[in-house]
């Protein structure tokens, strides 16, 4: 094998750099035997744990922490461990003459001195920002290029002679030019500066980033939660982080990047299963799913659970055995008053009801026999026929299965929390009067016999809220968050009320039918309304001659939003008519699986089987998306999934037909033409939408 080591701008002897290399990969070996006994260290505290632990408890948490403690030091011999250098001049105050490596985790030796730095260390914040122009301190930054896991390259910046790659470095251009096969990697080697300072931004900041397609924004999002995790370690253990992205397909293809940086404690889910609180069992028609997820129905909830709360009509009366205790009626309107203007979630309203109640009948007791009642007492008057009759009567129990199920059957019910917000036409709709029960929501006689749809399951998520506020994350981040309806970014609001949110998305790869045209107005229902909208415009995936193609889709898409400009200048496109859609096809595949990296097939959702069917018949073997994992090249994927994916050659299959397939189909377009890593073929045998053609 030869070693290609290079240097940008200092030519040295090879020999010399030979010998660089050599050590270079002594320090690697040696960084991977530390972590090694680190590991092993752990894997002998994790086995006698249970022994050294006082009692079962401890010993559970330790075991916890110790299995956890394991895996994040696990090894991957496939990925380097550390991919960069820093050289610390001599003028430096605090590293004065250093020298570090960085990489994906802390690695010390025995004496504890460091051998690896994390990346998200505060010294290899440097890393990513120092510059020619403002070289922090730092004298030379080395960028180490790998093959397999194994060191074959370096290339050297001297800083400190105002010597500066950027997007030049052949190392970054090897990373984004590589044929992608299996489930997305980290980025930790080349983060961009623009892209450092949103990985970096602090954890009380919430944050929207606008960017085209391939412009690293799922790789921001990844990076900036192992970022918080590793700075708020303690924190956002206990208060949780959570990633929202738009299908399994999706979450499967991200869900190896966290762990990849060691963390592996970070809840993933598409907002469908967020909000899973009843089973869906119902589709529904594009018009009633629209309105139910229109903010207008918080509102709606919101009074549908207020009318409720009555005003007491009778005194409590009740008995312990020994005494009969009665409460009037002004004290009671008080409670009541007092209790509802709190503006508490409607559940816990009841409870703290139920408890002055109790505190009255107390301060009775209390003034009859001089002293306090005990605990025993209390609760027992709490639970009590009397009191409890009192709750069912001015602030009955409700269950949001429950509020939706009579809001949706009942029109006397809708008609008073809907007055001044819906037309009567749309509480028809909303009641399935207008379209005669044909789709949607099948109403049973209980909610528990009734099959619900998805967007019932929002609403049922809403009015969960109205009751009781769900346990919040510490930082939540939304990708693809463009198509987000006003009902679910309120469902993640309240999943990060006191928490931060990292908002990824392009407002022109929106499909929903409510997909957001203005980020200010996502923010606002997502209750961050001062976040920050920042732009990334450099693409690193779309070659430059691709993108080019897809933006003639852009002046139709009706969004504005800053053009990118892509670091790819290679790549390929090739438009064809062809006669035969499918035979085409699968001569497109083969030619493809002559080069590296995968190949995905994307198509018009109701041409997927058999386009599968075919290339099968072919002998060529394919995966559905959601199987990163497979084994197979080739993926076919229907166009409402491909969001958020990419294949190193994509076929696009007949355009006209995914276009035509739905309300927003030039959008969905745009998202299927901008999958490709290094080429894009689209076969048509119709004519190509108007922008393209
Ligand atoms: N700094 C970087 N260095 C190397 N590769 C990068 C960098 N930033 C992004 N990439 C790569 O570019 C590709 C696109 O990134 P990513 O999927 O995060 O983009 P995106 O903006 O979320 O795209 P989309 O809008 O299509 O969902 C990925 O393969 C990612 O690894």
């Amino acid at each position: 094998m030869t070693l290609a080591a290079q240097t940008s701008h200092d030519p040295a002897e090879p020999d010399a750099l030979d010998e660089e290399l050599a050590a270079e990969r002594t320090h690697l070996e040696s960084s991977r035997a530390a972590l090694r006994v680190m590991r092993e260290r752990a894997q002998a505290l994790f086995a006698t744990g249970d022994k050294v632990a006082g009692d079962a408890y401890t010993a559970e948490q330790l075991g916890r922490h110790m299995a956890r403690r394991v895996k994040e030091l696990a090894d991957d011999p496939t990925t380097p461990l550390f991919f960069g250098r820093l050289d610390f001049g001599d003028a430096d105050p605090d590293h004065a003459g250093r020298r570090y490596h960085v990489g994906r985790r802390h690695v010390t030796d025995e004496a504890g001195e460091p051998m690896v730095l994390d990346w998200r260390a505060p010294v290899s914040r440097s890393f990513y920002r120092a510059s020619a122009r403002d070289p922090q301190g730092v004298a030379v930054r080395r960028r180490f290029g790998f093959s397999a896991g194994v060191l074959t390259s370096f290339e050297d910046e001297r800083l400190d002679r105002g010597e500066e790659l950027g997007t030049a470095s052949r190392i970054l251009t090897a990373e984004i030019e590589r044929p992608r096969v299996g489930p997305m990697r980290d980025i930790v080697a080349t983060i961009q500066p623009e892209q450092d300072e949103l990985v970096r931004a602090d954890l009380a900041d919430s944050i929207c980033v606008q960017g085209a397609p391939g412009t690293g924004k799922t790789a921001v999002g990844l990076h900036r939660a192992a970022y918080l995790l590793y700075v708020h370690r303690e924190r956002l253990r206990r208060a949780g982080v959570l990633i929202v992205g738009p299908n399994r397909a999706f979450l499967s293809y991200i869900a190896a990047v966290l762990p990849a940086l060691g963390e592996v404690e970070v809840d993933q889910s598409t907002v469908e299963d967020l909000v899973a609180g009843v089973p869906v069992r119902a589709v529904e028609d594009p018009g009633t799913a629209a309105l139910k997820h229109d903010v207008r129905m918080a509102e709606v909830l919101r009074r549908a659970v207020e009318v409720h709360i009555g005003e007491p009509t009778e005194p409590i009366m009740v008995s312990d055995g020994s005494f009969r205790w009665r409460i009037g009626l002004d004290p009671l309107h008080r409670v009541v008053e007092e209790t509802r203007r709190e503006g508490l979630p409607y559940g816990t309203g009841r409870e703290r009801v139920r408890a002055r109640v109790v505190s009255l009948l107390q301060r009775q007791a209390e003034a009859r026999r001089a002293e306090s009642p005990g605990d025993a007492w209390l609760r027992r008057m709490a639970k009590s026929r009397p009191v409890t009759a009192f709750l069912d009567a001015v602030w009955p129990a409700l269950t949001p299965e429950g509020l939706v199920h009579t809001l949706l059957s009942d029109p006397a019910v809708l008609a008073t929390a809907a007055d001044g917000l819906l037309s009567p036409e749309e509480q028809a709709l909303l009641q399935g009067r207008s379209t005669g029960g044909a789709t949607g929501t099948k109403l049973g006689r209980t909610p528990k016999a009734t099959r619900w749809t998805a967007a019932d399951a929002v609403l049922i998520d809403e009015a969960s809220g109205l009751l009781e506020r769900p346990a919040g994350y510490g930082h939540v981040v939304v990708d693809e968050a463009q198509d987000l309806s006003p009902m679910q970014c309120r469902a993640i609001a309240r999943r990060s009320e006191h928490g931060s949110i990292t908002l990824l998305g392009d407002l022109a790869q929106g499909t929903a039918p409510w997909a957001a045209t203005d980020w200010r107005e996502t923010l606002a229902h997502l209750g961050k309304p001062d976040a920050a909208v920042v732009p990334l415009t450099v693409g690193f995936r779309v070659p430059a001659a691709v993108v080019a193609f897809a933006n003639r889709l852009l002046p139709a898409l009706a969004v504005d939003v800053p053009p990118a400009e892509s670091l790819r200048r290679d790549g390929g496109l090739d438009v064809r008519t062809v006669t035969d859609l499918t035979t085409a096809t699968v001569a497109e595949v083969r030619a493809a699986l002559a080069h590296d990296g995968s190949v995905g097939v994307i198509a018009a959702d109701d041409a997927v089987d058999g386009l599968r069917a075919a290339l099968a018949a072919a002998g060529v073997p394919t995966a559905t998306a959601d199987d990163v994992g497979a084994a197979e090249r080739v993926t076919v994927v229907p166009a409402t999934l491909v969001k958020g994916l990419e294949y190193d050659h994509v076929v696009v299959v007949e355009p006209a037909a995914i276009v035509a397939a739905e309300p927003r189909g030039l959008h969905r377009l745009y998202v299927v033409l901008t999958r490709a890593v290094s080429r894009l073929a689209v076969l048509h045998t119709a004519p190509l939408p108007a922008p393209l053609g």
